[in-house]
């Protein structure tokens, strides 16, 4: 069986999982595109020589009968329309980070969900799929370190443009470590803090860059998370688990060590495209062939995305208040029950 892909959005990302599903994965086809930016489009089905409509809107292309399953990689406040949508007419979804830019979005998303009886929808919170969180979880799970006590992590990116803002750290970027790093210790949140320290003069003056978050979980495990987004050097995700026994650290994504000058070096990556494409590759492709073995997703849920949003909500506004504040989950539906997925 084909599972048959209708992409709201051609841009950076669209155009990425267009290109794996149709030259680099199995099971998969794009038969349907559509972007508010028409030409954008047009240029993408000229580009990857797709055999696909175009459609004027999302409402047209979650119609379109022959499109099994919608991939929603427009920008995250247009999320929670299309998703509902596509939901509603019984069609499965990938959708991007974040599912919704709301906690109340995203609980839209899960109710629509539960109505349709059966699970549709995967969220792109790819470091699930990603090989050295994966050895980290081990790791953790296996108790080599003993049990999980702090972690230290960083998310660092060389540059962000004038639309990114303070909130924008959250909502676009911390909210990889929030999914994954409760994911790794199997516990929740329970607070969150944040510190703005002396601010880098590569940032506009609608952006606090740097900015620390310190997470605190049910389990009492402590967890402080630097969000660096005009850091210059290099694209750089890190993340240290200290243990009663020891300590495990995510594995540095592998490149050539250089002797070269009278220097020793390695070159460090740029972009999310290069340093997660493994991650991306297999999260797509289990979403294909989850659906064709069971009927259903079995990646990252609209739970996991509703976790997400609660936690990001509380971290904007202990920006804005400068207090420690609670990150208050309602009780997971039985829907949603079982393991947190772990997936290798
Ligand atoms: N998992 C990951 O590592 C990454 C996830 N993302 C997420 O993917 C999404 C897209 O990001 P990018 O591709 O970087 O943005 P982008 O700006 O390059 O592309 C977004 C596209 O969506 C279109 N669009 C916006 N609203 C629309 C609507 N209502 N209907 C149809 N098209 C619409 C825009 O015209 C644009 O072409 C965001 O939610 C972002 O957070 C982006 C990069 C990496
Ligand atoms: O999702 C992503 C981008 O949208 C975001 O802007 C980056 O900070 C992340 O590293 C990347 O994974």
């Amino acid at each position: 069986m084909t599972l048959r892909f209708g992409v709201v959005g051609t841009g950076a990302i669209g155009r990425e999982h267009i290109n794996r599903i149709t030259n680099k994965l199995s099971g998969g086809k794009i038969v349907a595109v559509t972007d508010v930016n028409q030409e954008s489009a047009k240029q993408t089905v000229e580009t990857y020589q797709l055999d696909a409509v175009i459609h004027p809107d999302d409402k047209s292309l979650i119609a379109d009968e022959n499109v099994d399953a919608v991939l929603v990689t427009s920008w995250g406040p247009a999320h929670e329309a299309t998703v509902v949508a596509a939901v509603d007419a019984g069609k499965y979804v990938f959708c991007e980070k974040p599912l919704a830019t709301t906690a109340a979005g995203c609980r839209r998303i899960v109710e629509a969900e539960m109505k349709q009886g059966k699970k549709l929808v995967q969220v792109g919170f790819m470091r699930r799929y990603d090989s050295g969180y994966i050895q980290l979880k081990q790791v953790i799970e296996n108790n080599e370190i003993g049990e999980p006590l702090m972690i230290h992590a960083a998310h660092r990116n060389q540059a962000a443009g004038e639309n990114y803002l303070t909130e924008s750290a959250v909502q676009d970027t911390l909210i990889h470590e929030i999914d994954v790093l409760h994911w790794l210790v199997n516990d929740d949140y329970k607070t969150v803090q944040v510190t703005f320290p002396r601010k880098t003069r590569n940032a506009h003056d609608k952006l606090q860059d740097p900015q620390l978050f310190t997470f605190e979980t049910n389990g009492g495990i402590v967890m402080n998370v630097e969000v660096f987004v005009n850091c210059k050097y290099g694209y750089d995700i890190q993340c240290e688990v200290v243990g009663e026994e020891g300590i495990a650290k995510l594995p540095e994504f592998p490149s050539v060590v250089m002797r070269v000058n009278e220097q020793l070096s390695t070159n460090i990556l740029n972009d999310w495209k290069y340093r997660f494409m493994d991650a991306y590759n297999v999260e797509i492709q289990d979403f294909i062939d989850s659906i064709a073995r069971s009927g259903e997703p079995q990646g990252p849920t609209s739970w996991d995305g509703y976790i997400a949003a609660v936690t990001s909500d509380a971290c904007v506004k202990a920006q804005k208040t400068g207090e420690k504040e609670p990150v208050t989950l309602q009780e997971r539906p039985a829907f949603y029950s079982g393991e947190i997925l772990q997936n290798n």
